[in-house]
């Protein structure tokens, strides 16, 4: 669920900061390294921003993975059910990424995808909301491995609405 009451429908710069918190026991972390730069460069190719990797815990977009209870007003709800949330775009929470990691986190075709969850949780992160075509990305149901051309034409249309 995209989490609109943040204030700001997208960011007002275009460089964006990221930095990874807890990670996931699934994947070793360079693959989860990749897998999150290459979620974020979907959306660079389409938007024109550029995401910037930092260190620390005060960069726009927190990305984390966690389990139930994890402070904020969302808890995750164990294996399957809700993957991920996203807060839109702003201060503080804003932007930022979560993982329920009581998933099975993949880099191929089982399990759930995190490439493909990451990007739809960027989109949100960049202040998209969902959309009701299944064939976009920001369609509200996790769909099984994508081919390579991960937005649709929709999806475009939106984040270019934006930035
Ligand atoms: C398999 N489980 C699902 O398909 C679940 N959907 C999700 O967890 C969304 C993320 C997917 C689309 C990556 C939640 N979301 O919209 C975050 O921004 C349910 C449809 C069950 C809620
Ligand atoms: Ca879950
Ligand atoms: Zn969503
Ligand atoms: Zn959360």
């Amino acid at each position: 669920e995209e989490y609109s009451h943040i204030q700001g429908t997208s960011w007002n710069k275009n460089v964006i900061t990221y930095s990874i918190g807890r990670y996931t026991r699934d994947l070793g972390r360079s693959t989860v390294d990749s897998l999150i730069e290459s979620a974020f460069g979907v959306w660079a190719r389409a938007s024109g921003l550029t995401f910037t990797r930092t260190y620390t815990r005060n960069a726009d977009i927190m990305v984390e993975f966690v389990t139930y209870a994890h402070g904020d007003f969302y808890p995750f709800d164990g294996p399957r059910g809700t993957l991920a949330h996203a807060f839109g775009p702003g201060m503080g929470a804003g932007g930022d990424t979560h993982f329920d990691d009581d998933e099975h986190w993949t880099a191929g075709g089982t399990g759930f995808n995190l490439f493909v969850v990451a990007a739809h949780e960027f989109g949100h992160a960049l202040g998209l909301k969902h959309s009701r075509n299944p064939e976009s990305l920001m369609y509200p149901t996790y769909k099984t491995f994508r081919p390579t051309n991960l937005l649709s034409r929709e999806d475009v249309a939106n984040i270019k609405a934006l930035y």
